[in-house]
């Protein structure tokens, strides 16, 4: 059985990598924002699971011939804090106006996972959660924020920070799964496909 990664996310692929399972990647290309809009006053768990379903069902026509009885997963990733859901910053001003609130609090990154299975090609079970982890923000000066801002990095993340990267410098701590804030929870996932069935080691590419 493979797995399919209906991610772009190097990130997601990373971790399913190091954690022993080499994912068939097809990128969604699923428009966020209509999804979101198609929503009625989602809480913010619910809005990144369905995120992360929309994510793979949007690739099940693309792996259901090569693939019939795959099992695929989706994921989305944003910041809750202050009453607000944020996404990648995108610009540096964002980036640096939200580093800015964010220092020496906390957030909650929130990653919303959807296990498809297939059977034949068709969809034949669905499992999906949202994990939460508390992010406790160090406090980078000035000159630091700005050195960070112009690497690009923040740009392109939820929350416009990485624990495993440049940003890894400027946050204190993470209370909860580490592998959710960088894209995927293991533990999660592991759950999910339980639900729908499969067991992660009958995944794994390594044999002891
Ligand atoms: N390496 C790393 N990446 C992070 C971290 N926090 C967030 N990210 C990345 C993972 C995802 O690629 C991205 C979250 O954005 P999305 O959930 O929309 O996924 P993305 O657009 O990257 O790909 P996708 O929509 O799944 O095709 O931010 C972190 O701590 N480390």
């Amino acid at each position: 059985m493979r797995l399919v990664l209906a991610s772009a996310s190097p990130a997601r692929l990373t971790v399913l990598r190091s954690a022993g399972i080499e994912p068939v990647v097809r990128v969604s290309g699923v428009d966020e924002d209509a999804v979101a809009a198609a929503l009625v006053d989602p809480s913010p768990a619910e809005l990144v699971a369905a995120l992360a379903v929309a994510k793979a069902e949007a690739v099940v026509a693309a792996v259901a011939g090569e693939h019939p009885d795959a099992v695929l997963v989706g994921c989305d990733s944003m910041l809750f804090g202050d009453g607000a859901v944020v996404g990648k910053p995108g610009t540096p001003e964002v980036a640096v106006q939200r580093w800015r609130r964010m220092a020496g609090g906390t957030g909650e990154l929130l990653t919303g996972h959807a296990v498809l299975r297939l059977d034949g090609g068709a969809v034949r079970q669905v499992a999906t959660g949202t994990k939460s982890t508390t992010v406790r923000f160090g406090e980078p000066t000035e000159r630091e924020l700005a050195a960070y801002v112009a690497t690009g990095e923040p740009l392109a993340v939820a929350g416009g920070f990485t624990i495993d990267g440049l940003g890894g410098w400027f946050v204190e701590g993470v209370d909860g799964d580490p592998s959710s804030v960088i894209g995927i929870s293991l533990p999660l996932t592991r759950r999910l496909l339980g639900e729908v069935g499969v067991s992660v080691v009958d995944l794994w590419t390594t044999t002891a």
